[in-house]
């Protein structure tokens, strides 16, 4: 079967293009193995922030004495009806993709596993399709570290399936998924234990950000172990137990339920890669240019399997690149993107383009503008002053470096500091703003006014 273009994948960038190219009158096939949809859509952002939203409204009806609300007798948590809810808002969003695909006649959706036999053709299922194009979308999976692949653990895909709340959750890794599911877990009542080898949780950020994260935790009674790299787990009767190493020293860690939030790795090993001329990086990131075209001249990785990026923005941001050299104005690069990302733990921390490590790695001449939550007026109004803003400044241009905000709400208001950067503007454009009373981003301008060398941090 000929088609112009195969796309492999239906995560946050094939169905997008599947569409673009079909409009502009291509025929084109789509390939996915799994649930329509992708991470993002099936196991990722979707079900996450719908199990976040619960569990803040469980925190909510347990925790709001300070605000003159008393809740007498139990709040009782439905994991069960907890996981309906989530998987209606999933199967609507997989359902509309398939009547996107199904009501489309240039597009043909191939159900199985794609693995390449040339730089023009695919296999799936025993057999054959050649197209001129292809589009690899192919994302990425759980890590599993060795020493615990014969243990019945939890990813975050078989975590979401869980219909009774685990009376101890382990988690081996304190980044994103670490933190939004130990979190979200410890408000549903499990207790939690995060532990990770490093020094802090989510190592890209500033420390200061990791201990003000872990001090929110250990306030909401979930047990932090740092500098723990997990070596080995194996059951006993009902009891997992973790082993440890720390300080040249083994423990053991029990609990009933284990989750390993320990990275991810790219799909991209079995996909035939090397019947073709795409290349892969020592990580198995499949090489790309500023365009998303790989090492074959007919073939362009998106997504998380390219290691550009590692978010559902960034892979639908792949897919406007492509579209752009395709369609449009071809200008939209790859290296035109700021880093901007955000983890949906309470209170959410989010972060666009450099922090201070970057910064001081960097040897950039630059100033800071900082306030923390307590100083804020809607902060204190709303009884969550838990966190602190951060805001970068390169002193020559007077352009804006990067932010980190940790608070309520900042996964919002990040969008004003990310704007602002894609405008290409100096900072004195925020500082000399009228924002709206009482909101947390009203501070922006006023904290602008107040910039402090680097040193004074
Ligand atoms: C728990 C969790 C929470 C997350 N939360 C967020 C968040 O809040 N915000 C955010 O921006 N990002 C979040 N992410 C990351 C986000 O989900 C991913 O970055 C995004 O889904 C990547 O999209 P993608 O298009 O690259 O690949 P994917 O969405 O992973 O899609 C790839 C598709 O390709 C299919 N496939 C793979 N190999 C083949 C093959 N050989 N043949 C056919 N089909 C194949 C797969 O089955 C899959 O459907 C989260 C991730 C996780 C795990
Ligand atoms: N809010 C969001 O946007 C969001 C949410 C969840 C996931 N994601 C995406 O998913 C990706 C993966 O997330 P993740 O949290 O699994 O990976 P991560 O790389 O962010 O964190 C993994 C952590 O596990 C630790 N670790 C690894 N092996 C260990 C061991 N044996 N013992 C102890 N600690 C160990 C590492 O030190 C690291 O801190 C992220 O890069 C992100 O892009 C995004």
């Amino acid at each position: 079967m000929n088609y112009d273009a195969i796309i492999i994948g239906t995560g946050q960038a094939g169905p997008s293009l599947a569409a673009s190219l079909a409009k502009n009158g291509s025929r084109v096939a789509i390939v996915e193995k799994s649930y329509l949809g992708g991470t993002c859509v099936n196991v990722g952002c979707t079900p996450t922030k719908a199990y976040v939203a619960s569990a803040r409204r469980a925190f909510i009806a347990k925790n709001s004495s300070d605000l003159g609300i008393e809740i007498k007798g139990d709040v009782h948590i439905n994991l069960k009806a907890i996981k309906e809810r989530k998987d209606k808002i999933v199967s609507d969003s997989r359902n509309g993709l398939e009547s996107v695909f199904s009501n489309n006649k240039n597009i043909d959706l191939i159900r199985g596993k794609a693995k390449f036999l040339s730089n023009t053709s695919v296999e799936v299922n025993g057999k054959t399709y050649e197209a001129d194009r292809f589009y690899i979308n192919v994302g990425a999976r759980p890590r599993i570290p060795k020493g615990f692949e014969n243990v019945d653990f939890l990813t975050n895909e078989s975590i979401l399936e869980l219909e009774t709340i685990p009376e101890h959750l382990i988690i081996v890794g304190g980044g994103y998924i670490g933190l939004e599911f130990g979190q979200m877990f410890s408000r549903f009542g499990s207790k939690v234990s995060i532990l990770d080898r490093g020094d802090q949780l989510l190592k890209h950020e500033d420390p200061e950000f990791g201990k003000a994260i872990q001090e929110i935790f250990e306030n909401e009674g979930i047990e932090v172990l740092l500098n723990s790299e997990c070596i080995t787990a194996e059951k006993n009767g009902e009891t997992l137990e973790v082993t440890i190493q720390s300080e040249q020293q083994k423990n053991k860690i029990r609990g009933s339920h284990l989750l390993l939030a320990a990275g991810r790795l790219p799909n991209t090993t079995d996909l035939g890669l090397e019947n073709t001329d795409v290349s892969l990086d020592d990580r198995d990131f499949i090489e790309v240019n500023d365009a998303l075209k790989t090492k074959a001249s007919n073939i362009w990785a998106l997504g998380d399997c390219n290691g550009k990026g590692a978010f559902t923005h960034t892979a639908y941001n792949d897919f406007q690149i492509v579209n752009s050299h395709l369609f449009g104005d071809k200008e939209r690069k790859l290296s035109d993107r700021f880093t901007c990302y955000a983890a949906f733990i309470d209170p959410p921390l989010a972060r666009v383009g450099m922090n201070l490590q970057d910064i001081k790695k960097a040897g950039i001449k630059a100033k800071v503008a900082s306030r923390p939550m307590s100083k804020i007026a809607r902060a204190k109004e709303m009884g969550e002053t838990q966190g602190m803003l951060k805001i970068y400044i390169e002193e020559d241009s007077e352009k804006i470096l990067g932010a980190t905000f940790l608070g309520t709400g900042a996964d919002e208001y990040i969008h004003t500091i990310i704007d602002q950067m894609y405008a290409k503007q100096p900072f004195t454009v925020i500082r000399d703003a009228v924002h709206i009373h009482p909101t947390v981003s009203e501070l922006l301008p006023t904290m602008l006014e107040n910039l402090k060398p680097l040193e004074e941090e």
